[in-house]
């Protein structure tokens, strides 16, 4: 079976942000993932980790003005001191917390900007930032979100995150498949995974119920068939990453509510710990 991290700015929002690494891992996670550590010192973060034996496996380079509507800053022709700025404190973050992954969100595409002008600012960023990653040990991630949930995104398709990391061709600059974008924009869940897994290309996995983005049991898709397609996939190709669990609970208004809809996790074959 995968192994599940929490995705600590979606699960667990009944506590404050230094509660949920308890919360998870008592719920039997073994790893976490959120959007941003940078309202927290890393030192902090880090002693919550190691308390609960847990992992840090992913989060996400500084988007720009989150606040304001910026998803990142990736794809936008002039930012590139600022993103290089906000790589270099990403990565410390991640030397602090041991996190393998970093994703780096391209970004809004803006009105009036040629495709290939973006295109060719965002694989200049991107191979910048793999060869700084890669100098830390550490792997670049590019996330394709449906345009739905972001209207105006720069990257809708798993196949075309794939074109740029083979064009830069950094073996640390990978593609988030997230299962939940991917069977809004694409479908054909299964054989995405037997096409994309094998190329060492994915670095990461996310999950969340179709269409409204709640736990994986809620929906249209049927998560243990494409568990056991991981697990049969990643057996033949070596693969061993994470699963992030990255949804909204239907039950997340009620005490005790992230908690309340694990059952998914437990048929998965995870137990509770605490
Ligand atoms: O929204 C998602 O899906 C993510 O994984 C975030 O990191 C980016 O918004
Ligand atoms: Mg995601």
């Amino acid at each position: 079976m995968p192994r599940f991290a929490a995705n600590l700015t979606m699960l667990y929002n009944e506590h404050p942000f230094l509660d949920r690494f308890a919360a998870a891992a008592a719920d039997g996670f073994e790893g976490v993932e959120y959007l941003f550590p940078y309202a927290f010192p890393a030192e902090a973060i880090a002693e919550r980790l190691k308390a609960h034996g847990l992992q840090q496996v992913l989060f996400n380079a500084p988007p720009g003005d989150w606040d304001a509507g910026e998803r990142g800053i990736a794809c936008l022709p002039g930012r590139e001191a600022e993103f290089r700025a906000g790589f270099a404190t990403a990565l410390a973050y991640a030397q602090v917390l041991d996190c393998p992954r970093i994703h780096v969100m391209a970004g809004l595409a803006p009105a009036g900007v040629p495709h290939a002008t973006l295109l060719a600012t965002y694989e200049a960023n991107l191979a910048w930032a793999a060869g700084q990653a890669a100098a830390a040990g550490r792997d670049v991630l590019m996330e394709p979100i449906n345009p739905r949930d972001m209207p105006g995104y720069f990257l809708h398709h798993q196949a075309e995150a794939h074109r740029i990391a083979q064009a830069i061709g950094a073996p640390n600059l990978k593609v988030q498949f997230d299962l939940y974008h991917a069977q809004i924009v694409e479908g054909d869940l299964a054989m995405k995974i037997r096409q994309w897994l094998p190329t060492g290309r994915v670095g990461h996995f996310q999950l969340a119920g179709v269409p409204m983005r709640h736990e994986p049991d809620l929906g249209e898709l049927h998560y243990p068939y494409l568990f056991s397609v991981i697990d049969e996939v990643a057996a033949q190709c070596g693969w061993q990453g994470w699963i992030g669990c990255e949804y909204r609970p239907a039950r997340g208004a009620v005490a005790g509510g992230t908690s309340a809809g694990l059952g998914w996790l437990r048929a998965a074959g995870v137990p509770a710990r605490g």
